[in-house]
């Protein structure tokens, strides 16, 4: 009998019939693919307008308010502050922002408006007294709105625009103040690039841009609808063709219907554009606009200062959580709750190992393996970085212990307390923190709930006529009962481990020791790892005391204890 195989595919249309390829770029000679972004692009914020045109529920003005102020205290020189003419809320907050927003000099607040003259007189109310405002419209230039939506050629479509340009620009010069403008061929990724050129040229003959009052033209990816070299084509192509290229500044406004909306973006930029119009962690129409934060910080982790400042990235989220009524993932590049996080053995070795070596180089450049960018810069700890679950290696327990307790876990100890809390892990399925590997590490191998032997104190004194050698007389308790052992050796740890060996009758040496003052903790204690050697194997103990002998000798008694544990 055959068997038929599933696929998932088996609901979905054929997609040779339903959907076409984008077309190539006819560009065989482009240059962006060997260039590299050096320096910032003029940021332009658009939060306050495609963020919250986007929203289930719009903000309203506390929202707005909060958005704007942390926009303002991140730097943003040009902030879209919403589209006046579509609703009171609106045009209320544009008033808000020019009379009490207490705007600095250099920041010039943006609006938006369709080609319509309605909406352009009432767009002008909402800026009267703004300083350097841009005024920024749009129509929408692709083939299919203007077949669909428009009904209207080219030539129509172009008309659009340059008779709102007209308008727009005698009403600044009746206005009399410094207008700035911005034109976007909105849907320009859907326009034929003539069609585009042609009707940017139009608009800019009429606007006459110059040195000192450059005109915006936004190439808006208004749909991703190819992949990300198409639209660094398409700017290239543009940046090459338009006329008075030295006036404009070409802006990019990407979307990201295809999760490319950052790549469109770095391409576009090494293709020739000037600004980025984009939003916090990427909020925006459908899968949202491109992020402007996760841009910034890519530049960052390449050594460009991104000239917006994202170094308190916990505010910056509360503010889009609260502003947008909506949660960040926790993959969320840079900002997302695990980002920072390693929970695989091999990860959280080597990010152990690369934290040392930075510590040990003493130098500021950041290299630690699987993290691109020093959590700190962004005002995240290094707390979060290594979590324990049941993928977790001994290089991130002993990391864990290190960073959070100052214990500092001799190799082979890593090895053995891995596989405690590895059969924990398992059992539990679930992380454990911190804080509970600490109070298991400290249950199994100092304080020792229930264990046969404890230490009370010690004496040394020397055997008569042999040099070197000392007699160790201690005091122990077993199972409370106060005992007094005694044995010989070189040094304090010889002779009680003797002392035991003859009192316990089993043959114990110490393979490895060693020894560390405890940092953190309010008593200035040290701790004490033995790993002890007996008639089955190997296996440590570890103490804590104020004095470091002390410490050592309850490490034995610690490692006698497991030893009789594993006897039975
Ligand atoms: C890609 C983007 O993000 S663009 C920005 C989109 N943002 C928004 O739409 C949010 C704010 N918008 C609104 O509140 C409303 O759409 C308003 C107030 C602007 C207009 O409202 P209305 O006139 O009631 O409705 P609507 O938006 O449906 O109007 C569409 C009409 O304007 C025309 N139109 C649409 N865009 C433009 C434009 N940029 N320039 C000129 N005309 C336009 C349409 O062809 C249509 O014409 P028709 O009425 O002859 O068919
Ligand atoms: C108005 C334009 C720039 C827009 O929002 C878009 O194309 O997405």
């Amino acid at each position: 009998m055959i068997m038929k195989s599933h696929s998932i595919k088996q609901g979905m249309s054929d997609a040779s019939v339903k959907y076409q390829p984008y077309p190539q770029i006819n560009i065989p000679d482009r240059t962006w693919p060997s260039k590299t972004i050096t320096k910032a692009p003029i940021w332009c914020s658009v939060d306050l307008r495609d963020g919250n045109q986007s929203l289930v529920d719009p903000m309203g003005h506390d929202r707005k308010a909060r958005m704007f102020q942390l926009l303002l205290d991140m730097g943003f020189k040009e902030i879209e502050i919403g589209f006046p003419s579509a609703s009171q809320t609106d045009f209320d907050f544009a008033r808000w922002c020019i009379e009490e927003g207490n705007v600095a000099d250099d920041v010039s607040l943006q609006v938006l408006v369709q080609c319509r003259p309605e909406l352009i007189t009432r767009t002008f109310e909402a800026l009267q007294g703004a300083n350097k405002p841009i005024v920024h419209f749009y129509n929408s230039t692709s083939e299919l709105q203007r077949r669909v939506v428009f009904a209207k050629d080219v030539a129509g479509i172009k008309q659009i625009a340059t008779d709102a340009a007209k308008m727009i620009t005698d009403m600044a010069a009746k206005a009399g103040g410094d207008f700035r403008f911005e034109y976007s061929p909105e849907s320009f990724t859907g326009t034929e690039l003539e069609v585009a050129l042609e009707i940017c040229n139009a608009v800019t003959e009429i606007v006459k841009p110059t040195a000192d009052n450059k005109l915006i033209l936004n190439l808006p990816s208004t749909v991703e609808m190819a992949t990300p070299n198409i639209y660094a084509d398409q700017i290239e192509w543009m940046c090459r063709n338009l006329d008075n290229r030295e006036n404009l500044i070409i802006s990019l406004h990407p979307h990201n219907d295809r999760g490319t909306g950052i790549a469109a973006t770095e391409l576009g930029l090494m293709a020739g554009a000037d600004r980025v119009e984009g939003t916090l962690f990427g909020n925006g129409e459908r899968t949202g606009n491109v992020d402007v934060v996760t841009l910034a910080l890519n530049m960052f982790t390449q050594g460009i200062d991104p000239e917006i400042d994202c170094s308190d990235i916990e505010r910056i989220k509360q503010v889009y959580e609260y502003s947008n009524q909506m949660i960040i993932p926790e993959r969320h590049p840079y900002v997302g709750e695990l980002v920072y996080t390693a929970f695989s053995g091999s990860h959280q070795d080597a990010i152990n190992k690369g934290m040392k070596a930075i510590k040990v180089a003493n130098k500021p450049l950041w290299e630690v393996p699987y993290l691109p960018i020093d959590p700190r810069d962004v005002g995240r700890s290094y707390e979060a970085i290594i979590r324990i679950n049941s993928q977790s290696g001994k290089g991130g327990i002993a990391y864990i212990l290190q960073e959070d307790y100052g214990i500092n876990l001799p190799r082979n100890l890593q090895v053995e307390f891995r596989e405690d809390i590895q059969r924990i892990t398992d059992e539990g399925g679930k992380e454990l923190p911190s804080k509970a590997i600490h109070a298991r590490f400290i249950e199994r191998y100092v304080d020792q709930p229930g264990a046969r032997i404890k230490f009370v104190d010690h004496h040394t004194y020397p055997v008569g006529e042999h040099k070197g050698v000392r007699i160790v007389a201690a005091e122990i308790t077993d199972n409370g009962e106060t005992k007094r052992i005694e044995g010989k050796g070189t040094g304090p740890i010889d002779g009680f481990i003797n002392a035991l060996s003859i009192y316990l009758g089993i043959d114990m040496s110490v393979a490895d020791y060693s020894e560390h003052s405890l940092q953190h903790g309010s008593n200035a204690a040290a701790i004490a790892y033995v790993e002890m050697e007996h008639p089955s194997g190997k296996l440590f103990g570890a103490g804590i005391n104020t004095n470091i002998v002390g410490a050592s000798l309850e490490a034995i008694v610690s490692a006698a204890n497991r030893v009789l544990e594993e006897r039975g």
